[in-house]
């Protein structure tokens, strides 16, 4: 090995013959401390800036492209389970289906409470044309919503297709009595979907509720720990004479509240839903509504199937079978038969 000799010591490093399948530049090549023998590779950038770019370019690409295979794995899931695609939820979404937006509603349920308005929402929403607000939205019974306006009520709407129908459900709207009006301003030609039940069941389904989340509820909320009253009790006053007055029972006397609605919309832009049938057989009632909203029938037999431990029929699409919660389809409590005759009686 010879000595060191000069102040470059890139010269005087032994490059080792490997190397030079690189075609590294024999600058790349320094020798440590001026032993020739002993030699590091110097890797570097010349252009910082430049590399910077290309760096920052290839990382969008690679955002981009994983953006754009996710959309499509999405859609083409959604399209497995329905005709049309549903519109995508992604960033830049907008760019690439333009005509997916926030609409407000084409049709509403609008009650009744406990008749099977979510049943008959999930129900709708296997149509491949349907849009469904997933919550409760409130927007015509509750002042604060209300006075929020129009622009506040479709942003909770979903995006939709234009040809697509928008729907949400808020069975308050049945008994309130400012509803009607309020829906007719928005929209006087808007259809809308009114489920029913046979009453006394309705009412029965109704006390269950309210006793449960009486059970779950802090004590400060409904009053003392005094032990739960029985439908019974609650429904008939000590005499035997039934108690109107009772919210559950009140709710049931349909024809109290369906005169406002009749006298806002014309007849044939409201649909009466059987809810009982509804329990009994879903494609009966979903075939109603489909020919009522002016859809061409695409929920089937193949959409159900009775589920023997919930008691209930359950959804079914190409990717998903699912039920609807255990808060719909609670065990009643037993009523005394005769009661549930006087009752009925009276509606
Ligand atoms: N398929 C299916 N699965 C489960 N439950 C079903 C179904 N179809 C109708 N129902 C009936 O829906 C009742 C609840 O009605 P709502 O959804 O209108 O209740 S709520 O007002 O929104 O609280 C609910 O009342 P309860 O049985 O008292 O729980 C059910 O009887």
């Amino acid at each position: 090995m010879s000595p060191h000799t000069g102040t470059d010591t890139r010269r005087s490093c032994v490059r080792p013959p490997h190397f030079d399948i690189l075609w590294l530049p024999r600058a790349a090549m320094r020798s440590v401390e001026g032993d020739p023998s002993d030699c590091v590779l110097v890797v570097g950038v010349s252009r910082p800036k430049m590399a910077a770019t290309i760096l920052v370019i290839m990382l969008l690409s690679l955002f981009l492209t994983f953006h754009i295979l996710y959309d499509s794995a999405l859609n083409s899931l959604q399209a497995a389970s329905n005709d049309r695609p549903r519109p995508p939820t992604l960033l830049f979404s907008k760019q690439f289906y333009p005509s997916a937006t926030r609409r407000l509603p084409q049709a509403i349920i609008i009650g009744v409470r406990k008749c099977g308005t979510r049943a008959l929402l999930e129900m709708l929403s296997l149509h491949p044309a349907i849009q469904k607000a997933a919550g409760e939205v409130h927007f015509f019974d509750r002042d604060e919503n209300y006075y929020r306006g129009l622009d506040w009520y479709r942003m909770k709407m979903p995006h939709s297709y234009p040809e697509q129908i928008t729907i949400e459900k808020s069975p308050s709207y049945f008994v309130t009595p400012e509803v009607p009006e309020r829906i007719r301003a928005m929209n006087s030609s808007i259809k809308l979907l009114l489920i029913v039940r046979e009453p006394v069941t309705r009412a029965i389904s109704d006390y269950t509720q309210l006793r449960s989340h009486a059970a779950t509820a802090p004590s400060f909320t409904f009053g003392t720990s005094s032990p739960q009253r029985s439908f019974q009790q609650l429904a008939l006053h000590s005499n035997g004479s039934i108690n109107e007055a009772y919210r559950p029972l009140a709710i049931s006397v349909y024809h109290n509240y369906i005169h406002r609605w009749l006298e806002t919309f014309p007849r044939e832009q409201i649909l009466i839903v059987n809810g009982d049938l509804l329990i009994e057989d879903p494609l009966s009632q979903i075939q109603r509504i489909e020919d009522f909203l002016g859809l061409e029938s695409k929920i089937s037999t193949h959409n159900f199937y009775f589920n023997e431990t919930k008691g209930f029929f359950c959804l079914r699409n190409e990717t998903s079978d699912r039920c609807l919660r255990e808060t719909k389809g609670r065990k009643h409590p037993r009523v005394d038969p005769l009661v549930i005759s006087k009752l009925q009686k009276n509606f």
